[in-house]
């Protein structure tokens, strides 16, 4: 099967009004049960992203950063996985994070900005502004890297 058509995402963009983004990475994760990555962004050099996982589960989660938008600190949120074949598009001046939900989940994103480590920001998955309601079980503390453990909370 097709995962992605470059001219049928020109057509979507097309409708929106908006200019399609052009992707010029792409990355792959294999993230263990219980490992929550996020919430990144670029700050000079945003990245939009297409997420799809190839296997396993992931709940998926983007937040509006954009201080202009109506929607600025909000976010949404989206099950994805190998099974239901489902992509999140996560426009650039959004941060991005997920919790993975099987026992391991491999995703695979594309990137319209190349990865910039110094420009990279985090927001602490737990920001008490944001309440992000991620489907963690009790008892459960999610497994995060070190960057993403010294993440600070936003400014909302
Ligand atoms: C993201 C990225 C990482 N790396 C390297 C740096 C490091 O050695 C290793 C792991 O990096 P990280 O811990 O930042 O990887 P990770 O936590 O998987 O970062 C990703 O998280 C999700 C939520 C996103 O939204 C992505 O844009 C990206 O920020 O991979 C690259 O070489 N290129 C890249 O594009």
């Amino acid at each position: 099967m097709e995962t992605f058509r470059q001219s049928e995402f020109e057509l979507l963009f097309e409708q929106l009004g908006t200019p399609c983004p052009q992707f010029v990475q792409e990355n792959i994760s294999r993230s263990a049960k219980h490992v929550l990555r996020g919430l990144h962004y670029q700050q000079t050099q945003p990245q939009a992203k297409l997420i799809r996982v190839i296997s396993g589960s992931i709940f998926d989660v983007a937040v509006d950063l954009r201080q202009d938008s109506k929607t600025y600190g909000h976010w949404v949120s989206q099950v994805l996985s190998a099974q239901n074949k489902l992509q999140m598009y996560i426009p650039a001046g959004f941060a991005h994070g997920f919790y993975t939900l099987s026992d391991f989940a491999d995703v695979l994103y594309k990137c319209t900005d190349y990865y910039a480590p110094h420009d990279q920001k985090i927001i602490s998955w737990n920001d008490p502004h944001l309440k992000v309601d991620w489907p963690i079980e009790a008892g459960i503390s999610p497994i995060l890297s070190e960057q993403d453990s010294l993440a600070l909370n936003g400014e909302f």
